[in-house]
């Protein structure tokens, strides 16, 4: 699930007074996502995406998120538009939650994606690098090297409850990481949360990216590596060289990556796995038993990082060197 607020719709309508999104028909809450909440919304108009704003987000951050959605499809990109209220601003209040209505967007995620998905994943990922370029709004990535070792730190003394020896292995990764970290590679806004989830396809057409909950400015080749990581293993947890193979010549046709990002393509996909890992790992020690929401296995990405730590060159996901 990811509803965690409710809402009244007398509340909703007297919200929906504050843009030009014609009247309410009907609502429902939206199962699907993690971070926050989100309503499917009809209305006399077209249809549109309520979402509220939950724990994890920063208001300070929302004006980035929501600014960036615009700038992204004013240059072509297809992802969400936030509507503007009639005061021109992009966000609200309801619930006690800031709030925001952003465009329906046509499709849905695979659950299966293939290897001609993979190609347009990565082809969709370097135009949105591509076109984030000029957003003038900056947003350091919370979650890279220290934001790591912070949520480390909230799960470490448990961390051997979800498998004997993670301590240590964690420790020592953490340390790896912070020597290996690529300096002066190319940089600008990226996704860092593009999982199949997040982008929608009708038919084999990839439709929009959605989410930029994550969006930050960070390395641009850490994002390929977060889409290699999320999209390019089997469920058995083998890395499928020809689903990788697609994804890198898909962003490749859009933007060619330099020898020294293709260098680092295994440090950054290390630090990529265990971004995710380690959200998960705090998300599973200390979600209650019982809380409506689908808790994400830490493991599966314990089990990508140690791939990529026995991977010697990064023609070993599928690059021609
Ligand atoms: N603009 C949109 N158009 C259509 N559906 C959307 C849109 N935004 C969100 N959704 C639906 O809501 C779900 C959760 O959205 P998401 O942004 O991933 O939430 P969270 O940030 O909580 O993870 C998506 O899987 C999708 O079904
Ligand atoms: N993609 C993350 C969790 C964030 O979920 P989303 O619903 O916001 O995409 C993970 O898989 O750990």
């Amino acid at each position: 699930m990811a509803v965690y607020t409710d809402i009244a719709e007398d509340d909703l309508k007297w919200f929906l007074t504050e843009y030009d999104a014609g009247s309410l028909l009907s609502y429902k809450g939206i199962a699907e996502g993690v971070e926050n909440s989100n309503f499917l919304l009809h209305t006399s108009k077209e249809p549109l995406i309520l979402t509220l704003y939950e724990k994890r987000v920063e208001k300070s951050d929302l004006p980035f998120f929501l600014g960036l959605m615009q700038h992204l499809a004013a240059r072509g990109l297809s992802c969400p538009l936030p509507l503007p209220r009639r005061d021109g601003a992009l966000l609200g209040s309801l619930s006690g939650r800031p709030a925001a209505l952003i465009s329906f967007l046509e499709g849905m995620w695979l659950r299966k994606p293939e290897a001609k998905h993979c190609r347009e994943v990565g082809r969709a990922l370097a135009q949105m690098h591509v076109a984030g370029a000029g957003f003038e709004l900056k947003r350091p990535n919370a979650l890279s090297l220290d934001g790591w070792r912070t949520l480390w730190e909230k799960s470490e003394a448990r961390a051997d409850e979800v498998e004997p020896g993670l301590q240590d292995e964690i420790r020592s990764e953490l340390d790896f990481l912070a020597a290996a970290w690529p300096k002066g590679l190319p940089a600008g806004v990226i996704h860092a949360d593009l999982f199949p989830d997040n982008v929608f396809f009708l038919g084999d057409q990839l439709s929009g990216l959605i989410d930029f909950y994550f969006a930050c400015n960070d390395l641009l080749a850490y994002d390929v590596s977060i889409c290699l990581n999320a999209w390019c293993f089997e469920k058995d947890g083998a890395y499928n060289i020809t689903k990788g193979t697609a994804m890198l010549e898909g962003y490749q046709s859009v933007r060619p990556l330099s020898s020294e990002e293709i260098a680092a393509l295994p440090v950054l996909s290390r630090g990529s796995a265990l971004r995710f890992f380690l959200t998960r790992l705090y998300d599973w020690l200390t979600t209650p038993e019982g809380a409506m929401v689908t808790k994400k296995d830490p493991l599966e990405y314990l089990r990508k990082l140690r791939f990529h730590r026995q991977v010697v060159s990064p023609a070993e996901y599928g690059l021609s060197l």
